[in-house]
């Protein structure tokens, strides 16, 4: 059954506040840290029968008290343990005090910690509160661990990512699998945190879902359950034009394929009616092609101006493949002016990058009609003060853009965030490293503009679109061209 938690996606500070609330309203916060220290054993028993012996390294604040209740679990079901401290540890304070306190046995000092094959290590040095480089002895014993290539089981998070950005500290363990508390954190969910963390496991240490909901942001992990309800819904009824008519952009002669991936997808993926606009140039190698997708001449402004006199043509994507600038602009210019929606890629994108503001403005006084899907690359060319501020994390940079530009913004990649201007944001996580090939973001692009020829707002049709697209990449398979892609998006099962 889906949850809320289950989607969440809350920062270390959301995750503090939280913390601070829960023990306000009466929560014990060590029977918090007891339930976390016990989670963490009983997945480190069921993990990894084998183990010869768990050496738990345990750092200077909470999650070090993590890992003094997981060495008495662990010790109490009778496994063999050593316990390392990064730091003294008669200089905790608090619960991670009482949680050593609680803890009979020895404990050496990390640089004691000699790896030894047949170790599981349980990484409790640093959690949620990493607030700057790891220091060297921590450096030392993650590279130690790494050579003799043993299994880690991290606590919250691997040591070394920074929970907000899911940016590498300097070094960061490798996990197996990782025991978080409640919700995922950015860390766990954002490139390469999510690639060093494993198998994450959601654990419930008992605080209140009213305590959540009130401190939690717009971030979760992209999931059917979050748009189910704005997808098209098919009746008896349906016909064409109810399903949408979407028109793709072809760029010229020798520039047709990825403009007919779009269109094809779009097809695919539901719009009643696709039409390719062509230059004439292009339009025998565009026939020479095509069947369920129509074909139109279009050369010119003037021609647009025409074509843009049948109202029921309310939905485009533009710039796969397309080549020419100057039209980019021009075209772009008269969508906006005449209230259509726009899904707006690759040099659609690179058009504007000389002057950004000039294309938000276009959008700016309205309802969220234009969707970007920049991959890295093409945000900086939008939004360049954004891409090199390093402090930002991918879902913050997402946002803010999506802000600025009133856009409902698709920052790809194979953790790809969709943002909305409002502030929701959503990581993707369904996608196989496959969909990196080529056009592979041009059927992207035509699954969005189909998903709002069909009535679904902006970032719905984005946030679906970015999912489907996922799953049709795993259904396709291992060595999947971007065809493959548009032909098993027909195959999907009823999304969620
Ligand atoms: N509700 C929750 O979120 C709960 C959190 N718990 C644990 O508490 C952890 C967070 O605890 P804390 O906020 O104490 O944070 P951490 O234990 O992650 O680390 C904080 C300590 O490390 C120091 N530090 C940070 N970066 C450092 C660096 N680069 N070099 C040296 N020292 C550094 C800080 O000064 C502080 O003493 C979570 O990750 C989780 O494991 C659990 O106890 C259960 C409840
Ligand atoms: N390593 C990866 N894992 C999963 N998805 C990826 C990966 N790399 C790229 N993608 C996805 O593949 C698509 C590539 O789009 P894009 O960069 O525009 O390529 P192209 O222009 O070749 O179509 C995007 O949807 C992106 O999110
Ligand atoms: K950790």
């Amino acid at each position: 059954m889906h949850r809320e938690i289950d989607t969440l996606i809350l920062t270390p500070d959301d995750m503090g506040r939280i913390d601070h609330d829960a023990a306000a309203s009466g929560l014990s916060s060590y029977g918090l840290m007891e339930r976390a220290g016990q989670a963490v054993a009983a997945a480190a028993l069921r993990r990894f029968p084998g183990a010869l012996r768990f050496a738990v390294l345990c750092g200077p604040g909470n999650n070090g008290g993590d890992g003094y209740v997981a060495a008495r679990a662990l010790q109490e079901a009778g496994a063999a343990i050593a316990v390392y401290a990064f730091g003294d540890p008669a200089t905790l304070k608090g619960d991670a005090a009482e949680a050593f306190g609680c803890f009979k046995g020895p404990v050496f000092a990390l640089a004691d910690y000699a790896p030894r094959v047949g170790d599981v290590v349980i990484d409790a040095l640093f959690g949620a509160g990493l607030s700057r480089d790891l220091p060297e002895t921590v450096i030392r014993t993650i590279n130690a661990v790494r050579e003799k290539v043993l299994p880690v089981l991290a606590v919250d998070l691997p040591s070394g990512i920074d929970g907000r950005t899911g940016q590498v500290r300097g070094r960061a363990f490798e996990a197996v699998a990782t025991v978080t508390f409640m919700c995922r954190k950015p860390g766990h969910v954002l490139l390469p945190g999510r690639m060093l963390a494993g198998d994450v496991e959601i654990f419930d240490i008992g605080i209140p879902g009213r305590v959540l909901a009130r401190h939690a942001g717009h971030s979760r992990v992209n999931t059917p359950a979050l748009w189910r309800v704005a997808l098209p819904t098919e009746t008896s009824a349906t016909h064409k034009y109810v399903r949408g008519h979407l028109a793709v952009f072809s760029g010229g002669a020798t520039a047709t394929g990825a403009a007919r991936l779009s269109a094809l997808a779009g097809l695919r993926a539901g719009a009643g009616l696709v039409t390719l606009l062509s230059p004439r140039d292009a339009l025998a190698t565009n026939a020479a092609h095509l069947t369920s997708v129509m074909l139109k001449p279009l050369d010119s402004e003037d021609d647009l101006a025409a074509l843009l006199e049948d109202a029921r043509l309310k939905t485009f994507v533009l710039g796969p493949g397309f080549g020419h600038m100057d039209k980019a602009r021009h075209y772009v210019r008269r969508l906006a002016e005449t209230g259509r929606q726009l899904v707006l890629d690759a040099d659609g994108i690179t058009a504007f990058r000389d002057d950004p503001g000039s294309l938000f403005q276009l959008f700016a006084a309205s309802d969220t009609r234009l969707v970007l899907t920049p991959h890295d690359g093409e945000f900086a060319r939008l939004f360049p003060d954004l891409a090199a501020d390093k402090g930002l994390s991918k879902i913050e940079r997402a946002q803010k853009a999506a802000a600025r530009s009133n856009a409902a913004l698709v920052l790809k990649g194979a953790d790809t965030v969709i943002a909305a201007p409002d502030g929701r944001a959503l990581v993707n996580d369904n996608a196989s490293p496959w969909l990196a090939t080529a056009g592979s973001g041009d059927v992207l692009a035509g699954i969005i503009g189909a998903h709002l020829t069909q009535g679904m707002p902006a970032f719905e049709a984005a946030a679906s679109a970015v999912w489907r697209h996922g799953e049709a990449g795993r259904a396709a398979g291992e060595g999947l061209t971007a065809e493959d892609i548009v032909n098993a998006l027909s195959g999907l099962s009823e999304i969620g």
